[in-house]
């Protein structure tokens, strides 16, 4: 029985599979870590609902299209649904940071999109995991419980937030 405490929302590039500086531009270049797709597995056979928010401004710089971003779905799909897992959605953003959208995260316009697509009437309690600060601050924005994986720039986002979180050297 769905519920917002038994839903997981992943990102995807650093969490699901290999990221990269460059972007993934291609199905090629979509490479699952190796025991991802099995832990979807198991959070589908464990209860959970999982969907996927994912930024992918490479759709408006040009380095891809949605036909290509779809393909790299398909296989995730393929590929989870074979260990007999289930995504139940996968949110994407195709915009680039100065297109002023509502999906990009930080915001939460996509996981309020897996709300509205899941029919729940809030996200308190559900899970957003990501590897980078806006992953959380969009979780945060809607009540999600963060997770934040050290895969991806997960430590480099860990690093980041310990240094801001350190307390100010006195000055003399
Ligand atoms: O982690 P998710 O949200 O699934 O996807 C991130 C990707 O869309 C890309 O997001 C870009 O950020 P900018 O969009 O250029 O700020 C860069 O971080 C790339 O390295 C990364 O591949
Ligand atoms: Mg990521
Ligand atoms: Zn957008």
């Amino acid at each position: 029985m769905l519920s917002a405490d038994t839903l997981v929302i992943l990102d995807r590039d650093g969490v699901i599979n290999h990221d990269s500086d460059n972007y993934i531009k291609s199905l090629d270049e979509w490479v699952p870590y190796p025991t991802s797709i099995t832990a979807i597995a198991r959070l589908t056979h464990a209860g959970y609902t999982v969907a996927v928010a994912t930024n992918q401004s490479g759709i408006a710089r040009g380095y891809y299209d949605e036909a290509t971003l779809h393909t790299m779905h398909e296989h995730l799909v393929r590929l989870v649904t074979s260990e007999s897992g289930h995504i139940a959605h996968i949110a994407y953003c195709p915009h680039g940071p100065d297109d002023n959208c509502r999906c990009r995260k930080p915001l939460p316009g996509m996981l309020l999109n897996i709300q509205q697509h899941l029919g729940l009437a809030s996200l308190t309690g559900s899970w957003m995991v990501g590897d980078s600060l806006r992953d959380l601050q969009a979780g945060e924005a809607v009540g999600c419980k963060t997770v934040l994986v050290r895969t991806g720039k997960g430590v480099k986002t860990e690093q980041k937030a310990l240094v801001l979180k350190k307390p100010r050297s006195s000055m003399i």
